[in-house]
């Protein structure tokens, strides 16, 4: 087992990442409230680890209830938020419980928000299954839903307790799936890591055969980058947005298409490949830099061009981005591999080609 720590002082938290390490009290032990736990998890999870973190949880003699939303994006809604307390209210659930999150992002990030709100706030416990909950989604305390109008636009900042993740559960994380995941890890090696970048362009085959060391490699590389992020700036007043860098063109792709065509990783990845064109055109990278960029995104086998759709609707959903300032949208752009700029200074000219050159046909 690997384990490291979000330094945040009083609200920091270990992650520890290892194999089995589902059906170990002792990891979960230090994080409980004193109170019952309330699993959430998801149709297609519940049958493959519910029972085994159940099994954990009563070894510490807990009460367990268990929340189980459809899997898939549009669980992430206030309706569930108010399925999820409604549950622990009838249950008679008060502010010692501990809500334990078994699953993807999108159970990790309801979870996380209904843990914030329910009576103002109890423990939460993020037991990621899916590759992009276990490099991304379960560390940092950005929790939320959303709203038919925009992604994540309702939310809070809340860490966990504690985040467990056994990547045995990966085993049976469908491959597309897994490539989704891939597409935040490539982020962490572009945003601040390029010998990460590059340890990704040389190890990629081995990386989706899922070999062991690769796999552990991964994970714990990308928890290391993003923790050290969230301990500089952990409510995004500046350098934590870098961690958006794909975002802003990729969450305005998932909004346009109702949250069900593309997977989060799939628009994000097509966001990197956007962002890294827009960084060259405004010649904050050179042509062979974005070349490479573009790629690793295709080796991992994530998609490369956006859906197409009038330029004027992307950009209506790129203006409720959350980073946007004074109506002015902000990009996470390049000045190199391993290298991110925060920018509101580019030219909507611009902004447009990149999204007609990724509409149109594939990058050559
Ligand atoms: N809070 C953050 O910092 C943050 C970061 C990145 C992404 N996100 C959010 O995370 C969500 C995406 O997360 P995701 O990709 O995990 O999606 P997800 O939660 O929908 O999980 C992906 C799919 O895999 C299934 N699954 C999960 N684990 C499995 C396993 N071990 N075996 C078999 N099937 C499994 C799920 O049921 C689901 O169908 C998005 O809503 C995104 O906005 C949040
Ligand atoms: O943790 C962060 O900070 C991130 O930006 C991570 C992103 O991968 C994630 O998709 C996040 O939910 C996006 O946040 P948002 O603030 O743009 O909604
Ligand atoms: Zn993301």
């Amino acid at each position: 087992m690997h384990s490291l720590r979000v330094d945040l002082g009083q609200r920091g938290y270990p992650i520890h990442i290892g194999t089995g390490i589902l059906a170990d009290p002792a990891l979960f032990a230090p994080a409980l409230s004193t109170g019952p736990v309330a699993i959430i998890t998801d149709s297609n999870v519940a049958p493959l680890y519910l029972e085994a973190l159940q099994k954990t949880l009563r070894k510490l003699e807990k009460d367990v209830l268990t929340v189980t939303l459809a899997a898939g994006e549009a669980s992430k809604s206030l309706a569930n938020i108010q399925e999820i307390t409604g549950r622990l209210l009838s249950a008679g659930y008060g502010r010692d419980c501990t809500l334990c999150a078994l699953g993807g992002g999108v159970v990790g990030d309801i979870t996380g928000f209904a843990a914030a709100v329910y009576q103002r706030g109890v423990a939460c416990i993020q037991v990621p299954t899916s590759l992009l909950a276990m490099v991304d989604s379960s560390v940092g305390g950005k929790t939320g839903v959303n709203h038919p109008l925009g992604k994540n636009m309702i939310g809070a900042f809340y860490q966990p307790r504690a985040v467990i993740a056994d990547t045995d559960t990966l085993d049976s994380l469908p491959d597309r799936e897994f490539r989704s995941g891939l597409a935040e890890v490539i982020k962490y090696g572009l945003i601040n890591d390029q010998g990460f970048f590059s340890w990704l362009e040389d190890h990629m085959d081995a990386v989706l055969a899922r070999e062991a060391d690769a796999l552990a490699k991964v994970i714990q590389y990308s928890c290391k980058d993003k923790a050290d992020v969230v301990a500089r700036d952990e409510l995004e007043g500046g350098l934590r947005a870098i961690l958006n860098l794909g975002h802003t063109f990729g969450h305005a792709i998932e909004a346009a298409t109702g949250y069900d065509q593309y997977l989060h990783g799939e628009a994000v990845a097509i966001g990197i490949v956007m962002a890294a064109d827009l960084s060259r055109r405004l010649d904050l990278i050179r042509e062979s830099e974005q070349n490479r960029i573009y790629a690793l995104v295709k080796a991992t086998g994530l998609p490369t061009f956006a859906p197409a759709f009038p330029i004027d609707d992307y950009l209506a959903f790129m203006r409720v981005d959350k980073k946007a300032e004074g109506g002015r949208v902000r990009f996470i752009l390049l000045r190199g591999i391993g290298s991110a700029v925060i920018t509101g200074d580019v030219p909507p000219a611009a902004i447009a080609q990149t999204l007609q050159a990724f509409m149109e046909h594939e990058h050559a």
